[in-house]
């Protein structure tokens, strides 16, 4: 395979992957490369547009296959940005945006690397909800791995592939619940593509070491079903056991392919997610980004929420709207917090209201999973379970929304919490930006600007007292880079519960609000690369400590972390 030259430099140390780059600054460095001509120009990994030297066309045979002008990184960026500045639209900079990740990674990188905050919109929440709504229309080259029930026999070989070897980080999704957005079928493949990229940007993974993969199980999407141009297997979804067999096969070839893989998994139905992540947890070093990624972004911002005031969560009432995945992972870090306050179990549960689409989860109501179980409410008999009323009678000071469904944050609902509560915690999570269960104006003007607001998908900053002030993103891409990276960086054979919650805590210690009573829950996302490394430190000593991983010394966890960070920068090539 052409992919698979030889670009590598040695492993740094002992079970550390190859990297090209050591630390936050590129090491000028020169890479020995086999390819030549369009060969090398068509990897996206190699391709340097026109930034090759002169010296470089000569020995590449570039000649004739480049315009005559050499160009700079710092010049590419600048063109980039002027390019996708003149776009009509944020989906027409994302698919711009994929063209260049797709021709040339280290330019892309670069322009995620120094222009996050723009960027992030554009690649992941919300504008790659679109993407994978409109994902047969945009799909252009290959990236990452459509693994379809069809094909099943096949999938060991279809991985065998060597251009796969350095994969250490794969995010998989089987596109049945994409944000707030329902069946995406193959279409979800834009996820996957989205948090691997956010890896790479935020905790510094090289891109050469990630792989997004669908699992295409078919699609319940009429739409899609009756597109003629849908790119996916056109059929129903595979249900049952037959479903189960396949998963199954699938963490049987990533196991048997890359024994020390971290294997990520997204957006997949409610009634998928936590059976899937109880079956292999203790299998392999995988887990939910739905479930503990959102569990230990959400903590963290609510732990700083509480420790800008003294408080301490079990005084507080949750009230949390939507029972799935995000909606049942975040109860159950949050009740952990309770315990290791000091609380019963019986009094922490107490402080719990879980609401789906049937209203409030009580005790007894038939197909209730075991998460759901835990927090459904053994003392509400014969009362009404629907979200007003609920929200009336318990005196809730946090409201959550993981529902995907917008507006359930009404002016009656905030505002009949706003009369029980001084600082009202409301934080409508759910995604894309049209699902969110309210926007932070609103539920600013109807708490009389005194709620703490927290968004799952970027907002417009507010105006405040005469001040202009961020709206936190609360989303799991605070966390699930730098907890990748603890994985890379540990070879950590599991990933427990309490590294989440310890990356939670690692998160919440840069809360700009324990500076600053005026400051925001959690650091703005030009500040993902400290957030990832903070995370992935504590996470990794967290390892150390459950034993997942082999006991290195605070030093060597840093060194480890450090020397996997690739900076999106060229090097120069000389012929093999
Ligand atoms: N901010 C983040 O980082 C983050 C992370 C994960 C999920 N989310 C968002 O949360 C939402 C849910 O994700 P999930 O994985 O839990 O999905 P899920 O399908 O597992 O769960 C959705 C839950 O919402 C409930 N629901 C649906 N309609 C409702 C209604 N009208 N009233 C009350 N409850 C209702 C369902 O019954 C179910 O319990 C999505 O929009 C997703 O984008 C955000
Ligand atoms: O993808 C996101 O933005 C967060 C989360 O994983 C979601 O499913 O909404
Ligand atoms: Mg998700």
């Amino acid at each position: 395979m052409t992919q698979h030259m030889f670009f590598f430099l040695p492993a740094i140390s002992g079970e550390t992957a190859p990297t090209i780059f050591s630390g936050d600054k590129p090491m000028t460095r020169t890479l020995s490369v086999a390819l030549s001509g369009q060969d090398l120009l068509n990897h996206p990994f190699l391709n340097k547009g026109l930034a090759f030297s002169s010296e470089e066309r000569d020995a590449f045979e570039l000649h004739g296959l480049l315009p005559k002008a050499v160009q700079t990184l710092d010049q590419q960026v600048e063109a980039a940005l002027k390019f996708l500045d003149a776009l009509p639209s944020p989906f027409a900079r994302h698919v711009h945006l994929r063209e260049l990740q797709d021709t040339n990674e280290t330019l892309f990188y670069a322009l995620l690397t120094r222009k996050i905050d723009a960027m992030l919109p554009l690649v992941y929440t919300p504008t790659v909800g679109e993407a994978c709504q409109r994902f047969s229309e945009i799909w252009r080259r290959p990236r990452g791995l459509f693994l379809s029930y069809p094909e099943r026999e096949s999938m060991e070989d279809i991985l065998d592939n060597p251009a796969y070897d350095d994969v250490r980080v794969i995010v998989v999704t089987d596109g049945e619940r994409i944000l707030g957005l329902g069946d995406q079928g193959a279409g979800g493949m834009g996820i996957p593509i989205g948090k691997l990229s956010l890896y790479t940007t935020c905790a510094g993974i090289s891109p050469d070491q990630t792989l997004p993969i669908v699992l295409d199980t078919g699609t319940n999407n009429q739409d899609l079903l009756q597109n003629p141009a849908y790119i996916g297997w056109r059929h129903e979804r595979v249900r049952g056991a037959e479903y189960d067999a396949f998963i199954e096969r699938f963490v049987t070839a990533v196991q048997t392919r890359w024994p020390h893989v971290a294997l990520h998994w997204e957006d997949f139905s409610g009634a998928n997610a936590a059976p899937i992540l109880e079956r292999y947890r203790d299998r392999l070093c995988t887990f939910n980004d739905d479930i503990q990624g959102t569990a230990a972004v959400t903590t963290a911002a609510i732990l700083s929420a509480n420790a800008a005031h003294d408080g301490k969560l079990k005084d507080e009432t949750i009230v949390m709207l939507g029972a799935g995945s995000a909606g049942v992972g975040i109860a159950k870090l949050l009740l952990q917090v309770m315990l290791d306050e000091g609380a019963s179990e019986e009094d922490a549960l107490a402080r719990f209201y879980m609401l789906d689409q049937d209203g409030l989860l009580l005790d007894g109501r038939e197909g209730l999973t075991d998460g759901q179980a835990l927090f459904a409410r053994k003392d509400w008999k014969d009362r009404p379970t629907d979200f007003e009323s609920v929200m009336r009678e318990c005196k809730a000071s946090i409201l959550i929304g993981v529902s995907g469904v917008k507006g359930l944050f009404t002016e009656t609902i905030v505002r009949e919490m706003s009369k029980t509560c001084k600082r009202p915690i409301i934080f409508p999570l759910s995604n894309p930006t049209s699902h969110s269960e309210a926007t932070p104006e609103d539920i600013m003007a109807w708490s009389d600007e005194r709620a703490l607001v927290s968004t799952g998908s970027p907002f417009p900053p507010l105006d405040l007292h005469g001040r202009t002030h961020r709206v936190d993103q609360t989303n799991n891409a605070y966390i699930f880079p730098g907890l990748g990276l603890c994985l890379l960086a540990t070879g950590a054979t599991r990933v427990t519960d309490s590294m989440f919650m310890a990356a939670a805590r690692g998160l919440a210690s840069l809360s700009p609000l324990r500076s600053n009573p005026d400051g925001n829950l959690l650091p703005p996302v030009t500040q993902l690369r400290k957030v990832a490394l903070a995370v992935a430190e504590a996470a990794a000593r967290q390892a150390r400590e459950d034993g997942v991983c082999p006991s290195f010394s605070d030093d060597e966890l840093l060194e480890r972390i450090q020397s996997l960070v690739w900076t999106p920068e060229y090097c120069a090539y000389e012929k093999i």
